[in-house]
C-alpha cells in the first residue's frame, strides 16, 4: 500500500535455518546489521562457530540475542527440534520472521543417477525447507502471532535444463508449497515469500561443482549470478515489499514473468513488458541451449562408454 509501512526488522526475532554459510550466513549479517535478534541453525558446528563469530562484528546495540544451534532439517521430528531450541532464548514466542536458506544439490546427469540420489535430492531441496514451514506455522498459528516465512527456491524453480533431474523437481515443489501457504496463511496474517535466486559463488557451489556435467556449466555462463551479499539484499527488499515471489537479477525475473502463476505480481505493468519481452528473449535462449545440447551428443556417448554405462 502507499502510506504502508516497510516491515523493519529491527528487535524482531529472525530464525535463519542454513545461516552457517553462504546466501544464509549473509541474510543473517544483514539482519543482525538491521538490529534483529538472529537464530541460525545447520548441522556442522564448526561454520556455526565461526557464523556466529562473525555476526557478532556487526551487532548495532547489546541487547540483540544471536545464537546458533546444530540440528538437521530432514524431518518434521528435527524440524520441530530446531525450532524449539531456537524460541527458548525468546520465552518460547514463535520467531517473528523465518528465512528458510537451507539446501544443496548433487547435478548429475539422470541416467546416473541412483534411487538414493533422487530421493536424496527432494530431501536437501524439498523437504529441508518444508518441514521448517510446517512447524514454524502451527506454532504462529497455536500462539496467535503473525509472522513471515520467506522459502528459497532457485532460478531453476521455474526452468530447468540437464544436470538438475534432482533438484529442480524440488525446488519448483517449493514454489508449490510457498503458492500454497500464501493463500492458506491469509488465514492468519502470516505473510510468505519465496526468493529465486541465481548462482552464488558459496560453499554449496563449491560441492556442487564436484559433479556437474560440463554442458550444465556451459549452459550456466551466460549466468553472472550474485554475491551472496547482493542475494540477500534483494531478497530482503522483496520482502520488505511484500513480494510474494522474489528475484534478483534480470534474467530470472524474466522467467518469473512468463512462468507467473497466480500469486501476486510486482508491478502490474512492468512484469507484463517483461513479459512480452520473455517471447523474444527466451527462444534465444532456447535455440542456443538445445544447440549446445545437440552439439554435445556425440561426446556424451563417449563419456557414458568411457564410464561403462552400457557394459
Ligand atoms: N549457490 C547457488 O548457486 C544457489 C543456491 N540456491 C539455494 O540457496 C540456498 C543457499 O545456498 P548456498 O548459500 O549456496 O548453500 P551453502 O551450502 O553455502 O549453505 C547451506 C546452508 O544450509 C545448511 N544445511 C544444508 N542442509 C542442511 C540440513 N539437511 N539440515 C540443516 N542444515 C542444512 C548448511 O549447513 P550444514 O551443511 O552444516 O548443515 C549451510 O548452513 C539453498 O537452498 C540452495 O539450494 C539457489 C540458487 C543458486
Ligand atoms: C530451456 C531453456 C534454458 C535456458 C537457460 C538459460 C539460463 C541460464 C541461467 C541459469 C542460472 C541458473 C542458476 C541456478 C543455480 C542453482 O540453483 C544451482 N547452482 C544449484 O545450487
Amino acid at each position: 500500500m502507499f502510506f504502508s509501512k516497510k516491515w523493519n526488522p529491527d528487535g524482531l526475532h529472525v530464525y535463519i535455518p542454513g545461516g552457517s554459510s553462504g546466501l544464509g550466513l549473509a541474510l543473517a549479517i544483514l539482519m543482525v546489521q538491521k538490529g534483529a535478534h538472529v537464530s541460525i541453525v545447520a548441522r556442522g558446528q564448526d561454520r556455526l562457530d565461526k557464523a556466529l563469530v562473525e555476526m557478532q562484528n556487526y551487532r548495532q546495540n547489546p541487547a540483540q540475542k544471536l545464537n546458533a544451534y546444530s540440528f538437521g532439517l530432514n524431518s518434521a521430528a528435527e524440524a520441530s527440534k530446531a525450532l524449539e531450541a531456537v524460541c527458548e532464548a525468546h520465552e518460547g514466542h514463535s520467531p517473528d520472521a523465518v528465512f528458510a536458506c537451507a539446501g544443496a544439490s548433487k547435478p548429475m546427469f539422470f541416467v546416473e543417477m541412483t534411487e538414493e540420489d533422487l530421493t536424496q535430492g527432494m530431501d536437501s531441496g524439498y523437504w529441508v525447507q518444508a518441514w521448517t514451514a510446517w512447524a514454524a506455522v502451527r506454532m504462529m498459528v497455536r500462539q496467535q502471532r503473525k509472522g513471515k516465512i520467506a522459502l528459497v527456491s532457485s532460478t531453476l524453480g521455474y526452468i530447468s535444463y540437464t544436470g538438475y533431474a534432482s533438484y529442480s523437481p524440488a525446488k519448483q515443489a517449493l514454489r508449490g508449497l510457498a503458492d500454497t501457504l500464501h493463500s492458506e496463511c491469509m488465514l492468519y496474517g502470516i505473510d510468505v515469500h519465496i526468493f529465486f535466486p541465481p548462482t552464488m559463488k558459496t560453499d554449496g557451489y563449491i560441492e556442487e561443482m564436484k559433479t556437474k556435467p560440463d554442458i550444465t556449466t556451459e549452459i550456466e555462463a551466460k549466468d553472472e549470478g550474485l554475491t551472496t551479499e547482493q542475494a540477500a539484499l534483494a531478497m530482503f527488499t522483496g520482502i520488505q515489499n511484500n513480494q510474494a515471489h522474489i528475484t534478483g537479477e534480470w534474467i530470472t525475473n524474466t522467467f518469473r514473468c512468463c512462468t507467473r502463476g497466480a500469486v501476486p505480481g510486482n508491478n502490474w505493468f512492468i512484469d507484463k513488458l517483461i513479459d512480452i519481452s520473455s517471447w523474444v528473449i527466451v527462444p534465444i535462449f532456447r535455440m542456443e541451449h538445445d544447440g549446445m545440447l545437440k552439439r554435445h551428443r556425440a561426446s556424451h556417448q563417449e563419456y557414458l562408454r568411457s564410464k561403462g554405462f552400457f557394459s
